[in-house]
């Protein structure tokens, strides 16, 4: 076991890190806005370029995602907690779930729920549901044997018996089921015996074990076993039911153990002492630290802390602040140098012959198609070196070699490998680098995937030094001046500085020579190795001077290291706050495009208004001519009733004074002109009413529609609002009242009534004038001429019948004048019911809307506040990042 663990394993209790935009990321793929609808005159049209779906502001689409698509494994940390709790227990309620909850608290950090008694798969479901609202994103919670149910509830993975599926299709089933997840599930093996721990671990693909027969536990201790197998392998040191003997902890944490797995009740007899065995240890990554730098880190650590707050405010969907939790949590770990490199580059070559040993080709390290971390163990023999795969699939590596002590080294995979994966695993392990090492084949300097790859370094403002390696195949020293030229000059103007450092060295003939003063079994071999021919030639010397120097606190570039390892965290931070501010800005575009969004509904009213009132004239307009029609009827109708010949009436009224007696006009009037024009206008009236009712009503529903549709993207929640107001049910009436007060009855009656007046006044005082009424009802059948010569009989006759067109024009008069007062009537019930409707319309879309305002408004403010705190902390890492500068300052 080695005395100082790494810990290059971002505890499980942190936000999960979304690498790639495969699948959805929300906050990386900014929630697809259903396309805003922009709401004119009563219709609702597709919104145009200023919509908030056309993307940010600026109209170029946001970033996918901080880094290429892809899947990532789950972070596990490491020595490991594991709680095991079966669906009985789950169930059984008497606060287990609560002491669960309290034991994650306390630092487990998995979870395996084992389907015990009974074994029905609802009464697993049930209880994996009930631990994973307990667990939240704290702690994995992995479900025994059972895919489906692991896969129903969304559990992190699976722990499969020693019989049971292959975990590769364990694996594909979850992945499967998880298509919203950038996480691939965890797929651990429980195995018994020694024989299925070493298949499982070299064929199988499981990313851990649980050994769980006590009887091979002792197996477990023998080194050359631990040494063997080199994926996790965790401890179930009981049977279930069994009592755990925590003195055996230790013990089974130095033999190599990578965690623990027990019951709850044995989880309530780990004390602090013991629990601190399992919290994630860390190595002093600066020493001799001055009292100004101990408080900038002091300042630093607690201003990230409040950074990551403060992004988790503004987007807490963004998934991305783990790799800031992650870089705060390493701030005083020792200084990362990543090496990176083309594939073939001599990266391994390099760091052999850094480390003054073959360490990467004698079998400590498997391979290079994964992230291996190097760092250093005090073991005093190379026995105790080992290797470890963690879960996460990175090669951890404890070595004794010197240059480790301050610096902890990052093998990386090829960046222009076939295989995409190596490549993302590079690229994600980047942000956390202090310092790369860019290694570049002296037979391929700066090749096309070099350049795209230094420009994506370039993104997250790292250090880069160059190494020109394999130096020996120059043939002269013009061909290398011409090689560290051109890669010199091309790197000034991908990073943007001045200051590129480029070591041309031949790794592999530094690395000869320091084999071979190693194996020369003397005791100062550095003399051997100054005096070695390769040793000289390789300028692997020059390289490892400035590394050095870089160690050294004291000296300029160990100042330098100072800050770069300070600055890591801040330029993560800087960068996830860009994309906040981007995101917020967007956002608040978002919700400022809503709110005029929601007044343009309020005064579509009005546009709607100034519609309906174009319309409702053709709608008078029908209705006048209604009337007017009979009016024209009516006063033909009076015209004709009211001459001379027509005698009849002027014998019934003037001679016969039949008073109760009707006229045929008046029936007429009452039955061919009055009674249908009113059944007519009535039934135009009553659709003008529904016309109304029917416009305002589709009008309010088109409002509510879109204020519903407002009300997710407004509360960017679930929740929706809720308004009170309903839409107006009733039709106008005032113009179908006008109508129906208006009687045909009671209008033929005055007509009646104005015909005798004419007739009366006109005819009634001509027996008074002297003639004689047999004369008159002998001469009368004749013609008007005969009446006529019979007037001009009597100056007095004469004088009263010519009165009579004067009354007939009043009499005609007064039919026009009821008409057109009917009418207007009419107009000005339909205009009032127009008013009437749209009043309720703009009643009911100001109080529906409202609520709707309300929200927008106050959404408006929190991302406004938002903003302002996103830009006071710029302003503070800025001042952090002058005070990092000014660090070798004398005060
Ligand atoms: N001529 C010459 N060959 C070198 C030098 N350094 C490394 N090589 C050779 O280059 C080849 C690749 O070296 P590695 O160190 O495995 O390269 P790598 O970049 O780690 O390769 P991957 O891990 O597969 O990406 C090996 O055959 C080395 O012997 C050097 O300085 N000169």
């Amino acid at each position: 076991m080695v005395s100082i663990p790494c810990s290059y394993s971002i505890a499980a209790r942190l936000p999960r890190i979304s690498f790639y935009g495969e699948t959805h990321l929300p906050f990386l793929f900014p929630q697809t806005r259903v396309p805003k609808r922009r709401y004119i005159s009563g219709r609702v049209t597709a919104a145009g370029p200023s919509s908030s779906s056309a993307g940010p502001l600026d109209g170029r689409p946001l970033p996918r995602t901080l880094f290429p698509g892809g899947f990532k494994r789950p972070e596990i940390s490491i020595p490991s907690l594991v709680l095991r709790v079966s669906a009985e227990e789950v169930l059984g309620g008497d606060g287990f779930c609560s002491e669960v909850d309290a034991a994650v608290s306390r630092g487990v950090g998995i979870v395996v729920l084992d389907f015990g008694e009974p074994r029905g798969g609802g009464r697993i479901y049930e209880a994996a549901c009930l631990l994973k609202t307990v667990l939240e994103d704290r702690a994995h919670l992995l479900i025994a044997e059972r895919v489906d149910v692991a896969a129903a509830v969304g559990a992190s993975g699976i722990v499969l018996s020693d019989h049971g599926i292959p975990a590769i299709v364990a694996r594909n089933m979850m992945s499967k089921s998880k298509s919203d997840t950038v996480f691939l599930p965890i797929v651990a093996r429980a195995v018994h015996n020694t024989l299925s721990a070493e298949h499982a671990a070299n064929c199988d693909g499981a990313d851990f074990l649980i050994l769980n027969n006590e009887s091979d536990n002792k197996v477990m201790l023998e080194e050359s076993f631990t040494q063997h197998v080199k994926v996790p392998i965790l401890f179930s040191p009981q049977s279930p039911g069994d009592s755990l003997s925590v003195d055996l902890v230790p013990q089974l944490l130095k033999s190599g153990a990578s965690g623990i797995v027990m019951s709850l009740d044995n989880f309530k007899l780990f004390n602090d002492d013991l629990l601190k065995m399992f919290s994630t240890n860390v190595i002093a990554g600066f020493t001799n630290l001055d009292e100004k730098e101990i408080n900038l880190l002091e300042a630093e650590s607690h201003l990230l802390q409040e950074a990551v707050a403060t992004i988790q405010k503004a987007a807490p969907m963004m998934n991305e602040i783990a790799l800031l939790v992650d870089a705060s949590s390493r701030l005083k770990e020792p200084f990362l140098m990543v090496i990176v490199g083309e594939f073939n580059s001599g990266k391994s070559t390099v760091i052999n012959a850094l480390l003054g040993r073959k360490y990467l080709k004698d079998g400590v390290v498997p391979t290079t198609n994964e992230i291996t971390l190097l760092c250093y163990s005090e073991a005093d023999s190379t026995k105790q070196e080992q290797c470890k795969r963690n879960p996460d699939g990175q090669f951890v590596c404890y070595l004794s070699a010197p240059i480790l002590k301050n610096m902890n080294l990052v093998d990386t995979p090829g960046t222009n490998v076939i295989l995409q994966r190596q490549q993302r695993l590079t690229e994600e392990f980047i942000p956390r680098a202090d310092l790369i090492l860019f290694v570049i084949s002296s037979d391929r300097p700066l090749t096309e995937s070099e350049v795209t790859f230094l420009r994506y370094v370039q993104q997250w403002k790292k250090k880069v030094v160059f190494v020109l390696n394999k130096l020996d195949l120059y043939q002269n020293a013009s061909e290398l001046e011409e090689a560290t030229g051109f890669v010199k000059e091309n790197a000034q103007k991908l990073l943007n500085t001045g200051d590129v450092r480029l070591y041309p060295v031949s790794s592999r003939s530094a690395l000869e020579a320091k084999l071979s003063a190693l194996n020369s079994n003397v005791q100062n071999n550095e003399e051997i190795l100054s005096s070695d021919p390769r040793w000289l030639t390789s300028k692997f010397y020059e390289l490892e001077q400035f590394l050095f120097s870089f160690l050294d606190g004291s000296s300029d570039t160990g100042m330098e290291r100072m800050k770069l390892k300070l600055e890591t965290p801040i330029v993560i931070a800087e960068r996830l706050i860009d994309s906040c501010e981007r995101l917020v800005k967007q956002q608040h575009g978002d919700a400022c495009r809503d709110l005029i969004s929601i007044k343009e509904v309020v005064n579509s009213v009005n546009v709607l208004a100034m519609k309906m009132e174009n319309e409702s004239l053709s709608w008078k307009k029908k209705a006048l001519s209604m009337i007017e029609t009979a009016k024209d009827q009516a006063v033909k109708l009076t015209e004709f009733t009211l001459q001379l010949s027509n005698i009849d009436l002027i014998a019934t009224y003037a001679f016969k004074r039949e008073k109760s007696a009707s006229i045929p006009a008046t029936t007429t009037l009452q039955d061919k002109i009055i009674g249908p024009s009113i059944s007519d206008i009535q039934m135009l009236l009553g659709e003008y009413s529904m016309w109304l009712h029917s416009s305002t009503a589709h009008e309010g529903e088109l409002c509510v529609q879109f204020l519903q549709r407002q009300s997710n993207e407004l509360l960017n929640s679930g929740d929706s609002i809720q308004s009170n107001a309903s839409l107006p049910e009733e039709e106008e009436e005032l113009s179908k009242n006008v109508m129906e007060k208006f009687s045909a009855n009671a209008a033929a009656k005055l007509y009646e009534q104005e015909i005798r007046e004419v007739v009366l006044g006109t005819f009634g005082g001509l027996g008074a004038a002297g003639l004689s009424a047999s004369l008159l009802t002998s001469v009368l059948p004749t013609t008007l001429e005969d009446l006529l010569a019979l007037a001009f009989c009597s100056a007095g006759g004469f004088l009263a019948i010519s009165t009579f067109p004067a009354r007939r024009k009043v009499a005609v008069e007064k039919v026009r004048r009821v008409a057109d007062g009917l009418a207007r009537e009419v107009e000005e019930a339909m205009q009032q019911d127009l008013f009437q409707s749209i009043r309720r319309l703009n009643n009911f879309v100001e109080f529906s809307s409202k609520p709707y305002q309300d929200a927008a408004r106050q959404r408006i403010s929190h991302l406004q506040e938002i903003q302002a705190d996103l830009a006071t902390f710029r302003q503070k890492l800025e001042d952090l990042k002058v005070e990092i500068q000014n660090l070798h300052l004398v005060p």
